[in-house]
C-alpha cells in the first residue's frame, strides 16, 4: 500500500492556487437570481452574456496567480486562455449547479435552465456533464486545481513551447493525484475519473459557439470581451 504524503512545496502550491480560486467567486449569485424569476430568453442571454464576461475577468485573475504562468512566452499566455475559457466556464457552471441549496432549489434552477432560451438538443450533453461532476462532489481544493489543470493543456491550439506548459501542469496533475487518494480513499479510480471529466468538458467547446447562435432570439449581441474568447461575431 503506496503512503502518499503531500510534501512542504506542494502544500503552498495548493495554498496559492485555493486562495486564488476562492477570489474568483462572483458568478455564484446566478443561481440566486434565477431562482427569484422567470425571465425571457432575451433577458437571460443577457444575463449569460453578463456573468460569462464576468467569469472571465475573474479567470485571468485566477491564471496569473498560478505560479510560472506570467513567465510563459505572452501569446502563449493568450493561446492557454483562449483556449480554456469555454471549458472553464462549464466548469464553474457545473459547481454552481451542483451547489445543495434548500429543497426544491436545485429542481427549480433545472428547471429555469431548461427553459431559459437554450435550444432542446444541447440540454442533453450539459446537464449529463453537469450531473456527472455532481456526483464527485469534489472539494474547493480539488475544482480549483482543475481549473489550473484546464487552463495548462499544453495542446491548445497556437501554442508554441508545449514543454513550458507540461512543465508547469504536472505538479498539478500530481499534486491532485495526491489529494484524490487522501480525500477519497475508498475511491481509488477517483482521479482517473476527474479527468476523463475534462475529456466530456472539451466536447462542450464543440457544442459552445451553437449553443449560443441558436438561443432562441433574435440579434445575439456580445461584448467585445466575448467576441474576442468565443468564436462569434
Ligand atoms: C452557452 O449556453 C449556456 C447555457 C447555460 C449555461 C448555464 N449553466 C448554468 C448552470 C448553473 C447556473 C447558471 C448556468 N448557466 C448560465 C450562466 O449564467 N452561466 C454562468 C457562466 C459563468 C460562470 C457561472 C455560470 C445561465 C443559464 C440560464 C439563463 C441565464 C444564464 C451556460 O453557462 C456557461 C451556457
Amino acid at each position: 500500500k503506496e503512503k502518499v504524503e503531500i510534501t512542504k512545496e506542494q502544500q503552498a502550491l495548493m495554498k496559492v492556487i485555493a486562495d486564488a480560486y476562492n477570489r474568483h467567486q462572483i458568478p455564484q449569485d446566478v443561481a440566486k437570481k434565477l431562482l427569484q424569476d422567470q425571465y425571457s430568453a432575451e433577458e437571460n442571454f443577457l444575463l449569460l452574456t453578463e456573468m460569462a464576461t464576468s467569469q472571465v475577468q475573474v479567470l485571468v485573475e485566477f491564471t496569473k496567480n498560478i505560479p510560472g504562468f506570467l513567465s510563459l512566452n505572452h501569446e502563449d499566455q493568450i493561446a492557454l486562455l483562449k483556449g480554456s475559457a469555454v471549458e472553464a466556464m462549464f466548469l464553474r457552471s457545473a459547481q454552481v449547479f451542483s451547489k445543495k441549496m434548500p429543497n426544491g432549489h436545485n429542481e427549480v434552477l433545472e428547471d429555469r435552465i431548461r427553459r431559459s432560451g437554450i435550444s432542446e438538443e444541447f440540454m442533453t450533453p450539459m446537464f449529463n456533464f453537469y450531473k456527472s461532476i455532481g456526483v464527485l462532489h469534489m472539494v474547493q481544493e480539488e475544482q480549483a486545481l482543475l481549473t489550473a489543470i484546464t487552463i495548462l493543456t499544453p495542446d491548445r491550439p497556437y501554442v508554441k513551447d508545449q514543454q513550458a506548459v507540461e512543465r508547469l501542469q504536472e505538479p498539478m496533475l500530481d499534486l491532485l493525484r495526491k489529494l484524490c487518494v487522501l480525500q477519497h480513499p475508498q475511491k481509488p479510480q477517483y482521479f482517473a475519473c476527474l479527468l476523463g471529466r475534462l475529456t466530456e468538458l472539451r466536447t462542450l467547446n464543440y457544442y459552445h459557439a451553437e449553443m449560443l447562435t441558436s438561443w432562441r432570439m433574435n440579434d445575439h449581441k456580445f461584448t467585445p470581451l466575448l467576441c474576442e474568447i468565443w468564436d462569434v461575431e
